[in-house]
C-alpha cells in the first residue's frame, strides 16, 4: 500500500525500516517484500512519482528542477572553483534520482546540450575489481556483479523500432529483468558524421560495439534507461502498483527521518527505530490510524525496525541523518552540540564527483530539431524565438502529442545519440607525473557527449560540441592530516537543516591537467575530416588558448555530473577508515545497514603532488567510470540477497 500521510500507517512496527524510496531503496523495498511473510516499510521524504509527466517525458526532465521533486542544494564555494556554488539537484520524489532530472546537468551548463539524458553506463571492469580487492570481498567484483547489473535490466526495442543490429551486443545485457534500457529512438542530425570519426580516429575513438561490456574505451550507440519511449525509474520499475499492491510492502511518501535511534547492547550501539519529523506532518503525533505512538522530545514520531533499518537516502542525505543521529566524527558533533553515539570520522567524508566541461563550436546546420531541449526552457518562459521545435509552441504541441499518442518523436531522445571514452596513454607526461587514479587499463579517464546544433536561429553559425567529464577524478582524502576532498558536513545542529556540501573538484593536480587533456581531445575529435565542412570555428574556449587560460576556464564553468559517492564508503572488515563493512553493515554497530550511492568504496591510491613531488598512498573514493545509477542498482540488487541471506 502508497500512503500519502503518516496518519494511514496501520502499523507503528515493521521488520525492515527502508529510509529513503530512491534508486537503491525501491529496490531493496521491493526484493525483501518478495517473501512474503517480511513486514517492509519505506519512508519517502517525497510525493509520488506517479502521473508526474516531467519524471515520463524525457526531454521534459529539466523542468524537475527546483521544484517541490527537488531538494534544492547548492555546493559551498569550491577552493579548485574559483570559490564558485553551484546547483546540487537531488531527487525529492519516489524513485529518487532515478525519477528526477538525469541530465539537468547539462541544461544548467548554459542550457547548450542538446541533451536529455537516462544515461545508462556501467563503468569499467576494473572499477568493481578494485572494489573487490579493496574490501576483500569478491561479490563486488565485475563477475560477481553482473548477474545483478542483468537482473536489474530488461533490454527493450528503442522507441522507432529502428534496426539495431551492429549498435549493441545483446549477450551483455539483460532482457527479464526490471528497469527498461534501450538504445536512442529518434535520428539526429549529426548521427551518420559521429559514426564516420572512429574510422577516422582510430587511436583516439574506436568504434565500441557495446559501451556496457566492460571496457568502455571508444565510440558507441548511447544507452538510455528508457523503456517504450518513457523514463524508467526505481519507482516504475521496482515500486509499480503490482508491487506496492504487497501486503507487507508499505510506502509512506511525504515524510522526512531525522533521526535513528540505538541502545547500547553490551558496548555496540543497536540501531532499533527512526524518528520522523514530527512537526512538518502536522497531525497530532500521538496516534495513528488509532494507534498509541511512541513520542519523543515534544512532537517527533518513533517507528520500529524489527530486524534492520536501511538506510538508503542517497550521499547527501544518508551521512546527514547518520551525524543527526550522532554517528560521525566525534570531536565535529560535539561542537555542534550532538551527543556521539558512534566515533566514526569517515561519514560525510569521501564526497567524490566528476566535473563537466562544456566545449562550444559555431556550426553550418540547419537542424530543425535543433533545439526541441529548449522545449524545457521555453516552458520557463525563456525563449521568444518561434522558428523550431524547440521555441515554437505549434511545434511542441504536436511533439507532445505525438509522445502521448504513440510514445515516439523528438520527446524520447536521449542526451545524444553517442557517447565515448578516452584513456590517457600510460606513457603520458600526466600519468607520469601524477600517478594514475583509474581502475586499471580497461577504465576511461575522460567521457565525451557530442551534442547537435543549439543555437535558437535557423542560420548558419548555430553552436555544437561536446560536453566531456573526468571520470576519474582524483579528489581525495590524505589520511586524517589535510582534507583535500569533497564532503558532506552538517551546517548546524538543525535536523531538518540544508548540509555543507563540498565537491572537493580541482583540489588535486590530476583533475584540472586531466581536463585540460580534455579540451584537446574534444579538438582532436573535431579535427577530423568528416567535419571540414560542419565545424565554422571553436567559440568557448577560445582554439588558440593557452594551457594557463584552459585551467581558468576549466575552474571558472566546470560543473557536477551530479555523481555524487562515498559519504558513507565500504572498506575492508578491518580497515581503519571507511563507514560500513562489506556486508554494509556499519562499522561498530548493529541493526544498520546503509545501502545507496554512498557505500562506494574508498581505498587507497599511489598519487604525487605537483609542487610538492611527494608520491603519497592516498585515501580516494572509488568511483565508477561512469554515470552512477547502474552501480547503485547493482550495489542495492545485491544488498537485498545479502540482507535476505543473513535472516534466512
Ligand atoms: C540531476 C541528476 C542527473 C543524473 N544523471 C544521471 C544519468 O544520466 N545516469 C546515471 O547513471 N546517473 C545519473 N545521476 C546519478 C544517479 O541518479 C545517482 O547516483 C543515483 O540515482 C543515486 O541513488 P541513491 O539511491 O544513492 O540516492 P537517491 O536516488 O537520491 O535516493 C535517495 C532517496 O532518499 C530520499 N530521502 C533523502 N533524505 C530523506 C529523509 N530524511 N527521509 C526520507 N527520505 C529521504 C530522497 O528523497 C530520495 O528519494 C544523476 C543524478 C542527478 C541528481
Amino acid at each position: 500500500a502508497v500512503f500519502q500521510h503518516i496518519s494511514e500507517l496501520t502499523s507503528t512496527s515493521y521488520d525492515f525500516i527502508v529510509i529513503g524510496g530512491g534508486t537503491a531503496g525501491a529496490v531493496v523495498a521491493n526484493r525483501l517484500s518478495e517473501i512474503s511473510k517480511i513486514q517492509v516499510l519505506v519512508i519517502e521524504a517525497g510525493p509520488t512519482n506517479e502521473g508526474v509527466l516531467n519524471a515520463m517525458v524525457p526531454a521534459f526532465d529539466f523542468n524537475l528542477q527546483k521544484t517541490i521533486y527537488d531538494w534544492n542544494y547548492t555546493t559551498s564555494p569550491g577552493i579548485g572553483m574559483n570559490n564558485r556554488t553551484i546547483d546540487y539537484p537531488r531527487g525529492h520524489i519516489l524513485g529518487g534520482c532515478s525519477s528526477h532530472s538525469m541530465t539537468s546537468i547539462f541544461y544548467s551548463l548554459l542550457r547548450l546540450i542538446n541533451d536529455n539524458g537516462m544515461f545508462y553506463t556501467r563503468g569499467s571492469m576494473d572499477d568493481y575489481d578494485r572494489w573487490a580487492e579493496t574490501t576483500g570481498d569478491v561479490g563486488w567484483s565485475w563477475k560477481n556483479l553482473l548477474p545483478y547489473i542483468l537482473k536489474n535490466e530488461k533490454w527493450s526495442p528503442p522507441a522507432d523500432l529502428h534496426d539495431t543490429r551492429g549498435q549493441f551486443d545483446p549477450s551483455v545485457h539483460g532482457f527479464d529483468g526490471m528497469m527498461f534500457t534501450s538504445l536512442p529512438g529518434n535520428p539526429q542530425s549529426i548521427d551518420d558524421m559521429i559514426l564516420k570519426v572512429p574510422s577516422q580516429l582510430p587511436d583516439q575513438f574506436p568504434f565500441l560495439l557495446d559501451i556496457n561490456a566492460g571496457r568502455p574505451l571508444g565510440l558507441g550507440w548511447f544507452q538510455a534507461s528508457i523503456g517504450d519511449g518513457a523514463r524508467s525509474s526505481s519507482a516504475t520499475a521496482y515500486l509499480s502498483p503490482n508491487f506496492t499492491s504487497r501486503t507487507n510492502l508499505h510506502v509512506l511518501l511525504n515524510t522526512k527521518v531525522v533521526r535513528i535511534h540505538s541502545a547500547l547492547q553490551g558496548s555496540i550501539p543497536t540501531f532499533t527505530s527512526i524518528e520522523l519529523d514530527g512537526e512538518s506532518l502536522s497531525v497530532s503525533p500521538w496516534r495513528i490510524n488509532g494507534l498509541i505512538v511512541t513520542t519523543h522530545s515534544g512532537s517527533a514520531i518513533r517507528l520500529t525496525a524489527k530486524k534492520e533499518i536501511i538506510l538508503s537516502a542517497g550521499p547527501i542525505n544518508t551521512p546527514q541523518i547518520l551525524m543527526n543521529s550522532g554517528v560521525g566524527d566525534r570531536d565535529s558533533l560535539r561542537q555542534l552540540g550532538i551527543q556521539s553515539v558512534l566515533h566514526l570520522p569517515s561519514v560525510g567524508k569521501n564526497f567524490s564527483d566528476q566535473p563537466l566541461v562544456e566545449v562550444s563550436y559555431s556550426v553550418n546546420s540547419n537542424d530543425p530539431l535543433g533545439k526541441y531541449v529548449y522545449l524545457t526552457t521555453i516552458l520557463h518562459g525563456a525563449c521568444a524565438d518561434q522558428t523550431n521545435l524547440s521555441t515554437n509552441a505549434t511545434l511542441q504541441a504536436q511533439a507532445l502529442a505525438q509522445w502521448e499518442f504513440n510514445r515516439t518523436g523528438p520527446l524520447v531522445n536521449p542526451a545524444s545519440n553517442f557517447i565515448a571514452w578516452s584513456r590517457l596513454p600510460a606513457n603520458s607526461s600526466l600519468i607520469k607525473k601524477s600517478g594514475d587514479p583509474s581502475a586499471g587499463p580497461n577504465t576511461p579517464h575522460l567521457e565525451f557527449v557530442p551534442f547537435s546544433p543549439t543555437s535558437q536561429k535557423l542560420e548558419p553559425g548555430h553552436s555544437g560540441g561536446m560536453g566531456f567529464i573526468l571520470v576519474t577524478p582524483s579528489s581525495l582524502v590524505m589520511n586524517a592530516l589535510i582534507l583535500l576532498g569533497g564532503s558532506v558536513t552538517l551546517n548546524s545542529a538543525d535536523p531538518l537543516g540544508k548540509p555543507n556540501i563540498d565537491m572537493g573538484f580541482f583540489t588535486k593536480d590530476f583533475d584540472i591537467l586531466a581536463m585540460i587533456e580534455g579540451v584537446k581531445l574534444v579538438q582532436t575529435f573535431y579535427n577530423a575530416p568528416v567535419w571540414k565542412n560542419y565545424i565554422i570555428e571553436q567559440t568557448s574556449p577560445l582554439a588558440n588558448a593557452t594551457d594557463a587560460e584552459l585551467e581558468d576556464f576549466i575552474r571558472n564553468t566546470a560543473i557536477s555530473t551530479q555523481h555524487g559517492v562515498g559519504t558513507a564508503a565500504m572498506s575492508a572488515i578491518n580497515a581503519s577508515y571507511g563507514v560500513v563493512n562489506p556486508d554494509l553493515r556499519v562499522k561498530g554497530a548493529s541493526g544498520l545497514r546503509i545501502v545507496d550511492g554512498s557505500v562506494m568504496v574508498r581505498g587507497s591510491v599511489l598519487l604525487t603532488f605537483r609542487y610538492l613531488m611527494i608520491l603519497t598512498y592516498c585515501c580516494k573514493p572509488f568511483i565508477i567510470s561512469g554515470h552512477t545509477q547502474v552501480p547503485v542498482y547493482a550495489i542495492a540488487e545485491r544488498a537485498s540477497d545479502l540482507i535476505k541471506n543473513s535472516w534466512k
